[in-house]
């Protein structure tokens, strides 16, 4: 196992707001990596510097060995393998399921391949009996399955998921961890935004924190939650730290 993602001295502001400030952490290969932190820490600011979506000020990515040109755009960076999802999914409402990954699936193989990974993607992310559903007929968490299916249309080495569970009731994240850990058997890796702290103990074998646009710790996730400079920066938000 080697190293897919290494970050160094990652710096963005806007305006006067240091929204990360020289950042370095990495994610082995296969690895589930929790990027957590409280609200307006920087997390989201992070996964935008590496899908390409912001440029930052300073700061080197490396990528499967690979320095990547930090002005490099997000279709570039999605043919190497580095894909996301979003807070809030936005699937082609008007298409079915089957459609929605079949048109992602076309941007880069022939018909027929096309077809055969859609069809594996529908089955592995268990929305096969959904394949004829318009998308914008879905469920919040089913839509964040159709999500993470589109992003594995990008036949993507890296995905970073962004809140994956807000929203979900308990029933509706026990099958979507399910659903994460299919993925990542599948040798993908993960990065895993996330403020539910049961999930990111649930699914992730490493944890590192942001605070005001900086690293704060990182280790075994039930350890860092237990960390009283993590459990101070949270204080006076909304995350339930220790996962209760
Ligand atoms: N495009 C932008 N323009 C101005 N400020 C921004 C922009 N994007 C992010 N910020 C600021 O950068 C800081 C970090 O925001 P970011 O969204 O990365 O935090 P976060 O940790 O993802 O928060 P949350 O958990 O609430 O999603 C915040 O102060 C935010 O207001």
């Amino acid at each position: 196992m080697g190293t897919l993602l290494d970050v160094n001295d990652l710096s963005i502001s806007f305006g006067g707001i240091k929204a990360v400030q020289n950042l370095n952490f990495h994610i082995d290969t296969g690895e589930v990596l929790a990027l957590i932190g409280p609200n307006g820490s920087g997390k989201s600011t992070t996964v935008n510097m590496i899908a390409g979506i912001y440029i930052p000020d300073k700061g080197i990515i490396k990528y499967d060995g690979h320095v990547i040109p930090n002005k490099m755009d997000i279709a570039n960076r999605a043919k190497l393998g580095i894909a996301r999802t979003f807070q809030t999914p936005r699937p082609f409402a008007n298409l079915t399921v089957y459609d929605n990954i079949y048109t992602i699936a076309l941007l880069h193989n022939k018909y027929t391949e096309a077809k055969e990974i859609t069809n594996d993607i529908l089955k592995l992310t268990k929305l096969d009996n959904l394949r004829n559903t318009n998308s914008g007929k879905l469920s919040i968490e089913k839509r964040k399955w159709l999500d993470l299916a589109r992003t594995m249309a990008t036949r993507p080495k890296l995905i970073m998921m962004d809140e994956v569970m807000a929203g979900l009731n308990p029933a509706e994240m026990e099958a979507s961890l399910d659903l994460i850990r299919a993925i990542n058997k599948e040798g993908i890796t993960v990065l895993f935004i996330e403020h539910v702290m049961k999930a990111v103990v649930s699914v992730c074998t490493r944890a590192i924190v942001l605070n005001q646009g900086k690293l704060l710790c990182e280790g075994e996730p039930r350890e860092v939650l237990n960390n009283p400079d993590v459990v101070a920066a949270y204080l006076g938000g909304e995350t339930d730290v220790a996962g209760n």
